[in-house]
């Protein structure tokens, strides 16, 4: 993150966007499905988080869209691995610096799946998100408009499953050809 965002991110940024942050964890189980066949178990999304940190166990199935192919990519289990996803509220904040990557999980065996997940995201109280003028950088252009995560949660909830392009993008974006 220092190497995106520069030196005095941590000093600067830190206590005053983020120290405010709460911590939720999900316990996600699959459970086993009476079928061989390759399922889509958690649909595309991408985290209404500041920054995910995940585990998943050895089955694997995981996978991340690549931005540049277009293509999902499994995400092959490490042990003791931990897997730090960037969330909707950081692209936004970092002014796309930082991209919230859409996931998925696709299970191919019929056995059953186990993944915790760690979000670090602003709480259920109501905040603003705004990208700070140095972190979109001089002659940067501005990707969102301020908005606030209440709304955002709502929208998401709201459009569940109807969303086609970047959600955060859809609800905040400023630009027309971002979309
Ligand atoms: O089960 C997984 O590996 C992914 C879970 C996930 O994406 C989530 O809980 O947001
Ligand atoms: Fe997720």
């Amino acid at each position: 993150m220092k190497l995106l965002l520069g030196d005095n991110f941590e000093n600067k940024f830190y206590e005053s966007e983020f120290s405010k942050c709460n911590g939720y964890i999900r316990i996600n189980r699959y459970a086993p499905r009476n079928s061989n066949k390759e399922i889509e178990a958690f649909g595309k999304h991408t985290d209404i988080s500041c920054v995910t940190i995940l585990f998943q166990d050895e089955i694997g199935g995981l996978q991340m869209k690549s931005k540049r192919r277009d293509e999902w990519i499994d995400v092959k289990p490490l042990e003791d691995a931990l897997l730090v996803n960037i969330g909707d509220f950081m692209q936004a904040w970092s002014n796309e610096r930082l991209r919230s990557a859409e996931h998925r999980v696709v299970l191919k065996q019929n056995v059953k799946r186990f993944s915790l997940a760690f979000f670090w995201t602003f709480g259920d109280d109501d905040r603003e998100v705004y990208a700070p003028r140095e972190v979109v950088g001089e002659g940067n252009t501005r990707l969102y408009k301020p908005f606030s995560t209440k709304e955002y949660r709502a929208f998401r909830e709201n459009n569940y499953g109807k969303i086609v392009g970047t959600p955060i993008r859809e609800f905040a974006g400023v630009l027309e050809s971002q979309h």
